[in-house]
């Protein structure tokens, strides 16, 4: 029901007007680009993409934002302000938050030297949330692989996909909070990683809780396959991540990736567009937001 020309006689300068917002955000902030592709996986998981999670909290509503995986992380909201309100310029109410945010993800991860991909439109958006949804759908980092595999089932992705989705974390950052027991307690882990890492990690808990760390430390803001070659390393910054790389199933995968980076960015794009696909609202389901952050 989607499709790649959805806005082109209703909106045909839409990507032209998309990108240079995000490249500005990027040119801004380096680390912008991998936030806005978190917060289309975040969404995506909790009612499809329906953009469920640019809706603010208010006194009678309570969405997604302070739901566990996404208080004092998910950031990005006001890039996407930007983009709608230059688009609002462009083409005033025809184009949803939730295609928004799809586009401004493929332009993140084309920025930051990944592949791209044609992105389907059509998308209509939510005038509700789920913060239950929010809680049980998106999976921790201290997830082992048979939890993650049954949180991307659940969203009728494979393991495959899943594998494949989690290069995201070829960039960005994590908080120490999400990966002090991995780098203090797991023994599948580099020693000189674990203890690098540690020194920005207090052991404690309550200590430097919020202190970053870079989930791919040597290529931070390059979208590439790195991620792979550090799982094969034993430097997988979550115990989620090293999860893929740890005598399991998957193992063969990360390998693949970890010699074949034209094949993860193939594999990235099919991925990405049917993480996108995920029950969509379409036809007079939802509405078309006049501002991200409210129902009409
Ligand atoms: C496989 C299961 C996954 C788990 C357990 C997981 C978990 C996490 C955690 C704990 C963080 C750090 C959050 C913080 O400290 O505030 C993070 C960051 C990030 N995740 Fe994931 N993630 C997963 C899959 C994905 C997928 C599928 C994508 C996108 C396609 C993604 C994109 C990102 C990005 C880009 C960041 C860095 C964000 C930033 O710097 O603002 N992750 N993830
Ligand atoms: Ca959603
Ligand atoms: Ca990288």
């Amino acid at each position: 029901q989607l499709s790649t020309n959805y806005y082109s006689s209703t909106c045909p300068k839409l990507f032209s007007t998309v990108k240079p917002v995000v490249q500005s955000a990027i040119s801004k902030e380096n680390r912008m680009g991998a936030s806005i592709l978190r917060l289309f996986f975040h969404d995506c998981f909790v009612n499809g993409c329906d953009r469920s999670l640019l809706l603010d909290d208010t006194a009678n509503f309570t969405g997604e934002k302070n739901a566990n995986p996404n208080k004092n992380s998910v950031r990005g909201f006001d890039v996407i302000d930007n983009i709608k309100t230059a688009v609002e310029t462009a083409c005033p109410g025809v184009v949803s938050c939730a295609d928004i945010l799809a586009i401004a993800a493929r332009d993140s991860v084309v920025i930051l030297g990944g592949p791209s991909w044609n992105v389907k439109l059509g998308r209509r958006d939510a005038t509700t949330a789920s913060m239950s949804g929010a809680n049980n759908n998106i999976p921790g980092p201290s997830s082992n692989l048979d939890v993650l595999t049954s949180k991307f089932s659940a969203q009728g992705l494979s393991t495959t996909d899943m594998v494949t989705l989690a290069g995201a974390h070829t960039i960005g950052q994590a908080r120490c909070t999400t990966f002090r027991s991995h780098i203090y307690n797991d023994t599948n882990i580099d020693s000189s990683f674990a203890s690098s890492t540690q020194s920005s990690c207090p052991a404690t808990s309550g200590s430097g809780d919020d202190n970053l760390s870079p989930l791919d430390p040597k290529t931070s803001y390059t979208f590439d396959n790195n991620y792979y070659k550090n799982l094969i390393n034993q430097e997988g910054l979550l115990h989620s991540d090293q999860e893929l790389y740890n005598n399991g199933s998957t193992d063969s995968q990360v390998k693949t990736y970890s010699t074949n980076p034209s094949q993860f960015n193939s594999d990235f794009a099919a991925a990405m567009i049917k993480m996108g696909d995920i029950s969509p609202l379409t036809g007079s389901q939802g509405q078309i937001r006049k501002n991200c952050r409210v129902v009409n």
